[in-house]
């Protein structure tokens, strides 16, 4: 059993180990690698045999680890559990140990070998790294291609874009195609707008334009003398309105120069450039057509007095500039023309600027090349010295900057430079400066924020030394610094709007008030001639809510609304009472032996007394003409058929009142008054404009005049309608009169209204009386 030994001395390599197809297993500690009888080599054992039997023998040495000869482990070359049995001999005894053990099997990445079961996956250390996939290098490669292939064909395909803008004429308009309206010219005194008239006087531009256009030119050139040969003209192109800026030019060639400027002015886009839309290149229509700002030019605000520009606004629009300026320079695009009629103003009161590039486009005929300003002599004071004096390119950066100075000053003062020029040929001194800007400091709205930086960026961008001269850039920080609260200029709008409407709101408060007291008068008076007009219930019936909407001080409305009443037929009884002096002498001959005071004075006594007797009853006194006294119940307020019974009850207190009254420049005649009622329809209503009376008519109103007429003195008669009414409503004692000859009625029957019987009279009664009241003829 034990005729495999193991033997120690020498180790064998992993080569070795590979090649003897042997398993190297470790049971704690160093291992041995075991191959079958290597007898040769001075090893030997254990090892087991292919039929499995596990079967393992050593001889064990006892001894110090570090002597090598110590250990009895023993190397099995079996996964799995296994024994390991031990013989151990010491002397004379011997004794085995077994132990179970568990095999696994032991690889090792790192030590260089490439077992089998480990691969460049797993382990590339001692495999090598795996060859890479082809997934892979298509996952990889491809994007990179992408990218490779995308990048040059973006390369590519910008220079196609910039050769395709470079060729490309849709920039080109015809010039049919712009909608030209009227020319307006404002004049201030200082300055000339120009804007459109309205659309409907719109025309297609050609038809008219030899007459128009040199209206045009002649109205420009009255206002701008020598400033511009062209002009700005507002049209329609495309449904947006442009700035149209024709150029005076015979001949026109669409060569590289102008195609390289249209590029390039195309490629731009900033919020302060007016953008160029397109060009008309038909001789002899040129022009430019640029993005129309509607506030006109930058000196057109500034010296428009009516326009409130506090330093915010001033401030945003020296920044828009330096904006828009920065923005050019960054394109290599050099100005050579800033001024500020070059500068526009949006309606949101952005600050752009015109007319920048395309230099050998807006060439004039009239222009020599190298000239910049076209105004010529009077814009020399935006002109750089350096430029003057012919030293540099008319179109420098820092030319640029120099104009800016001017327009800051302008800015600053809102006056007019160009024309105070005329006056003072010491500008054209190369040397002349504006002088700096005296500007209030404060906190207040008009007062700039920061006069020291201010006038020291404006020396700054005038400096005769070019190189100190600031950048836009630099500019735009400077003023950024000055102005670090800025807020957006329709904010700032805004914020004066709102100031003015505060200011409207206290105008309109202050006027409601007038208007208000005014009102109040206006009440008082209705109220007082209404009430001698109309019934105080015309007068709620207006002033009631529900009229709202209705002016009370309009006397039209009144009639409107009191004109619906006499729609309706209303059942009333009238009263008429008519005053005689005596029996013989009627009330002509009273007034014939009175003088004019002593009527006016007797008639206000009398009909103050029956005035106020009316207000007891529910009654509307219609008119007083003359000696006539016309009273009605039943309109306006209907009243049932109780209208009788107060008609005839006020007639027998104004005939009561009558026997008392003295007249005062005759006291001892006394006062006779005919009394005569009548109940019928009437139409009630306003007529006429002038002193409107609310007026009864129709044939009720005439029958009482009848009853009146044919009454007597201090008596009232009443027809036998209201006789009957006040046969129903009982309590008056009426005595028929018989029958009387009415002139235009014929025969009626009249009735006398004698008295009316007191509540207790009526109780006292034993019989109630049934009927018509008794009558006495
Ligand atoms: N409302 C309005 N007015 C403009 C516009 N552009 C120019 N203007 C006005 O038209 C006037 C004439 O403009 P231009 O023909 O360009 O002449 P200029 O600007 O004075 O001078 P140059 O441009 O240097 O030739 C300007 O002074 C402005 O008052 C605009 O977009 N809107
Ligand atoms: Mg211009």
């Amino acid at each position: 059993m034990l005729e495999h030994g193991v033997c120690y001395g020498q180790a064998v390599t992993s080569t070795e180990v590979q090649q003897q197809d042997t398993t190297r297993v470790q049971i704690g500690g160093p291992f041995l690698p075991i191959t079958p009888l290597q007898r040769g080599r001075g090893i030997c054992g254990p090892w087991i045999p292919d039929d499995g039997e596990i079967v393992t023998h050593t001889v064990s040495k006892a001894g110090k680890m570090s002597q090598f000869l110590w250990t009895s482990k023993v190397v099995l070359v079996h996964l799995g559990v296994t024994s390991v049995i031990a013989h151990i001999k010491v002397g004379q005894m011997h004794a085995a140990l077994e132990s179970k053990v568990l095999v696994v099997s032991a690889q090792v990445c790192g030590d260089d070998i490439c077992e089998l079961e480990e691969n460049c996956l797993t382990c590339p250390a001692d495999c090598g790294v795996c060859p890479m996939a082809t997934s892979i290098k298509l996952a990889i490669g491809l994007p990179v291609a992408l990218i490779c292939t995308g990048f040059v064909l973006t390369v590519v395909w910008l220079q196609y874009q910039k050769q395709k803008m470079f060729w490309d004429e849709s920039w080109i308009i015809n010039y049919n195609n712009i909608i030209f309206g009227k020319i307006f010219v404002v004049f201030t005194g200082k300055a000339c707008y120009m804007g459109f008239c309205s659309t409907t006087s719109l025309q297609p531009a050609k038809s008219n334009s030899s007459i128009s256009r040199a209206t045009d030119v002649t109205v420009c050139t009255v206002v701008n003398t020598n400033f511009k040969p062209g002009f700005i003209q507002p049209g329609i192109y495309d449904g947006r309105t442009v700035a149209v800026k024709h150029i005076q030019k015979k001949h026109f060639t669409l060569s590289k120069t102008i195609r390289k400027e249209v590029k390039e002015v195309r490629e731009l886009d900033h919020p302060n450039l007016a953008k160029f839309i397109g060009g008309s290149i038909e001789v002899p229509y040129i022009c430019i057509i640029t993005e129309y700002c509607p506030k006109g030019s930058l000196a057109d605000v500034l010296l428009n007095e009516d326009i409130p520009i506090n330093w915010g606004f001033r401030l945003s629009f020296a920044t828009d500039i330096a904006r828009g300026m920065a923005y050019l320079h960054q394109h290599k695009i050099f100005h050579g023309r800033l001024h500020s009629r070059n500068c526009v103003v949006d309606d949101r009161w952005v600050c752009k600027i015109s007319d920048y590039g395309l230099m050998a486009y807006r060439k004039e005929d009239s222009e020599v090349l190298s000239s910049t300003f076209h105004c010529g002599d009077l814009c020399r004071i935006y002109s750089a010295p350096e430029v003057l004096l012919g030293n540099t390119n008319t179109n420098t950066a820092a030319a640029d900057v120099y104009s800016y100075s001017i327009v800051l000053v302008e800015i600053a003062t809102r006056s007019d430079l160009i024309s105070q020029s005329q006056t003072e040929p010491v500008k054209l001194d190369i040397m002349w400066r504006p002088p700096l800007p005296e500007l209030n400091v404060g906190k207040a709205d008009s007062d700039c924020p920061n006069q020291v930086e201010y006038c020291e960026l404006i020396k700054k961008c005038w400096s005769h030394n070019v190189t100190t001269r600031p950048t836009f850039e630099q500019v735009k920080k400077m003023l950024d610094k000055m102005n670090p609260h800025k807020v957006s200029p329709v904010d700032m709008m805004m914020n004066l709007m709102e100031k003015y409407s505060k200011h409207l709101e206290a105008i309109v408060a202050e006027r409601t008030q007038d208007l208000l007291q005014e009102k109040q008068k206006t009440d008082r008076l209705l109220y007082s001639t209404s009430r001698v007009l109309f019934h105080s219930s015309f007068i709620h019936q207006i002033k009631s809510p529900k009229m709202t909407g209705h002016a009370v001080c309009y006397l039209n409305q009144w009639l409107m609304i009191l004109d619906k009443d006499a729609q309706r037929r209303h059942k009333v009884t009238l009263v008429l009472l008519y005053i005689s002096g005596n029996d013989i002498v009627g009330f002509t001959q009273l007034s014939g032996s009175s003088t004019p005071h002593q009527v006016v004075d007797f008639l206000n006594k009398l009909y103050t007394t029956f005035d106020d007797i009316i207000d007891n009853y529910d009654v509307y006194k219609v008119e007083t003409i003359g000696d006539a006294y016309m009273v009605v119940s039943g309109v306006p307020n209907e009243n049932g058929i109780n209208h009788a019974g107060e008609i005839a009850s006020m007639a027998l207190d104004l005939i009561s009142v009558c026997h008392a009254f003295k007249i005062p420049h005759k006291p001892t005649t006394q006062l006779k008054i005919r009394a005569g009622i009548h109940s019928g329809p009437v139409v009630a209503g306003v007529v006429g404009t002038k002193m409107p009376r609310y007026c009864l008519f129709g044939d009720t109103v005439n029958t009482a005049s009848r009853m009146e007429s044919t009454s007597e003195a201090l008596k009232i008669q009443c027809s036998e309608s209201t006789a009957d009414l006040l046969h129903t409503l009982g309590g008056y004692v009426l005595v028929c009169r018989g029958t009387l000859n009415v002139k235009g009625k014929g025969e009626m029957t009249t009735w006398w209204l004698e008295t009316k019987r007191s509540p207790t009279e009526l109780l006292h009664e034993e019989e109630p009386q049934k009927g018509p009241v008794p009558v006495s003829n």
